[in-house]
């Protein structure tokens, strides 16, 4: 059954929501099938796909074009595709340009974009076009050079009251789910307590209404860094590199191919 944005945000409560990032057709299928809620084309992409040491650089047309491959690969899960570094900063009517532009090419079901009560006007407008849209707040690698580290954010009362503030600025502005990233999880609790919209957590604790993780973190693709909000459920790297090996091994010592592998 295909997940909309109602069922979505109405699982609050009631069961845990699931999501997963994906960047292409392959990754898509394999969380789909593995019966996913949602799939998220992150921006993250810029670090894990691109190589890049943050997600400023990747464009809006490279998103696009992530978006359109993983929808090819996706059945059932709810597809967001993030709006990328001043994708949407700009004007509120740069950001419907841009998120409509990303709604009609890559057939996506939503878009995520962070930042809080500043962003409430352009949330507003693009929910009011058709847009629906998810936030995201605490950690928002985007703004990156204004922190200069990936800590954990919000530590103080102070900031932890503001965030609280941008939660229910950005309900109240139409978004349907917030994202929170590595915040305290006392913090994450009480806004998943004030709102009436789910919460899905990355490094914001167990008392979130949902958790997300980056596909190669979580499956054990990407090791450049690993932070303590990550669970390995897989060693996909250590199993690459092995076949690999293995593979250089047997063709060095004319061990494959054999005549199994050849044709008459
Ligand atoms: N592969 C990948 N996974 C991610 O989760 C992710 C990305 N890329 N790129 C965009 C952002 C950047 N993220 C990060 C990156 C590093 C830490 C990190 O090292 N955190 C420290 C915090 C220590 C502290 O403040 O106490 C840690 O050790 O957990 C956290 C989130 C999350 N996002
Ligand atoms: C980590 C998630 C929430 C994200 O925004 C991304 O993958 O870009
Ligand atoms: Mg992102």
């Amino acid at each position: 059954m295909k997940m909309t944005v109602p069922k979505f945000a109405s699982m609050k409560s009631k069961e845990k929501i699931t999501m997963i990032t994906a960047y292409d057709y392959t990754q898509a299928k394999i969380a789909d099938e593995a019966g996913i809620d949602s799939i998220l084309v992150g921006d993250s992409l810029s670090m894990v796909v691109q190589g890049n040491n943050s997600t400023l650089p990747v464009s809006l047309d490279e998103m696009i074009y992530h978006g359109k491959i993983v929808k090819k690969g996706v059945s059932n899960a709810l597809l967001i595709v993030d709006m990328p570094f001043m994708s949407y900063q700009a004007s509120t009517e740069k950001a419907l340009e841009n998120a409509g532009r990303m709604m009609k090419e890559t057939l996506c079901d939503c878009v995520k974009l962070e930042g809080g009560e500043e962003f409430a006007q352009t949330v507003f407008k693009l929910v009011s076009s058709g847009i629906p849209v998810i936030g995201h707040l605490g950690l928002t690698p985007q703004s990156i050079n204004i922190f200069g580290s990936y800590s954990v954010r919000a530590k103080t009362e102070e900031q932890a009251q503001k965030l609280i503030n941008d939660a229910i600025s950005l309900e109240q502005a139409g978004a349907f789910a917030i994202v929170l990233e590595a915040i305290p999880l006392n913090l994450a609790k009480e806004i998943t307590q004030k709102l009436k919209i789910p919460t899905i957590g990355i490094g914001a604790g167990l008392y979130c209404d949902g958790q997300v993780l980056v596909f190669h973190d979580m499956l054990g693709l990407f090791d450049d860094f690993k932070p303590k909000f990550v669970k390995r459920y897989a060693s996909l790297k250590q199993d690459a590199l092995k076949g690999i090996k293995d593979y250089i091994k047997e063709v060095k010592n004319n061990e494959f191919p054999t005549l199994e592998y050849s044709y008459e």
